[in-house]
């Protein structure tokens, strides 16, 4: 298993692979990698001849300097992940590498980028529309797989994907969970003990939304009020947004009458967690 770091290198090798015959799968990561990112790992494992990891935490996509900068990493652990999931190669390059002149050009997705996250962390979808466009052009994979834990996030991409003719294939892969039923995500590292229970609150609360729906409520905005006061009822826990939304416009509905997504973001002291639920049809529980 290899670390390389600079562009032409990884061209390189891709090329080899493929002058083989050989397929590519790529997972885009920030790093700090657990089961969840094991599991997009593996699936492009079995699907491609060849799998490539980036780690790269990319500035554009922060708005908060302290998320940027308390970001964890540790690159030995990812390395052992990855290998582990059968993955081939690291791609992790430095900002520099990836944005030597700043940046000029900028990809957009608009409309599925103006509620839930994209409402909340202003420029977010542009950073990462524009840094995968690159990774996407340098990698020229066939497959990339997206956790739906960032269910906006594989919206966005599939869309920018399906518009600018990108040739490759987006694939969405089911949430990871620990056994408490909280979504994994490196942010929960910086989690103490007491916020790692507090945090229980956010899955709790979508399994009893989804619940609710299914006893037949349809009003969103009793169902959210109800979330929003449910979660932050446990102290510690502040909700940056609890939406329910269309499930392929990601716009807000005002009645739950046929597929939808409950998707929210909850501060738990200083950690930004999120997490979804599909309702009204057939859970995440499926890999599509
Ligand atoms: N629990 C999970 N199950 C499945 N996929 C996941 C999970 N967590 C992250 N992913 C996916 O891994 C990819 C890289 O995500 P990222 O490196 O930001 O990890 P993360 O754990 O989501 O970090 P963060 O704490 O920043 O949310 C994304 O496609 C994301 O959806
Ligand atoms: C896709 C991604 C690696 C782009 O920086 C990031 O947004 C993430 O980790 O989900
Ligand atoms: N997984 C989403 C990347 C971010 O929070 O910036």
């Amino acid at each position: 298993m290899e670390i390389i770091r600079e562009i032409g290198e990884v061209q390189k090798k891709i090329k080899e692979w493929k002058d083989a015959g050989e397929s590519i799968g790529f997972v885009p990561t920030m790093g700090y990698l657990h089961r969840g990112h094991g599991s997009l790992i593996e699936r492009a494992a079995r699907e491609n001849d060849r799998v490539v990891v980036s780690v790269f935490v990319n500035p554009m996509q922060f708005d908060n300097c302290n998320d940027l900068d308390s970001y964890p990493s540790d690159l030995s652990g990812d390395m052992d992940l990855v290998t582990g999931s059968g993955g081939d190669l690291i791609f992790s390059p430095t900002v520099q590498e990836i944005y030597p002149r700043g940046f000029n050009s900028l990809v957009e997705v608009e409309n599925l980028d103006n509620e839930l996250c994209g409402a909340t962390r202003p420029g977010h979808f542009r950073g990462v529309c524009t840094v995968l466009t690159k990774f996407f052009l340098i990698l020229a994979p066939h497959r990339v797989y997206f956790g739906k834990k960032d269910y906006q996030q594989l919206m966005v991409v599939k869309r920018m994907v399906a518009d600018l003719n990108i040739p490759l294939e987006i694939i969405g892969c089911t949430t990871v969970r620990e056994e408490s039923g909280l979504a994994m995500s490196s942010r929960n590292a910086r989690l103490s003990e007491d916020e790692k229970r507090k945090a229980l609150i956010i899955n709790q609360t979508l399994k009893a939304v989804k619940d609710r729906v299914i006893q037949g409520e349809v009003e969103v905005e009793k169902i959210r009020r109800w979330a929003i006061e449910r979660i932050e009822g446990v102290g510690g826990a502040v909700v940056d947004y609890f939406e329910i939304v269309h499930p392929d416009t990601l716009q807000k509905i005002t009645k739950i009458e046929d597929k939808a997504v409950a998707a929210t973001a909850v501060f738990i002291g200083k950690s930004r967690l999120i997490d979804n639920i599909i309702l009204g049809g057939k859970d995440e529980t499926t890999d599509a």
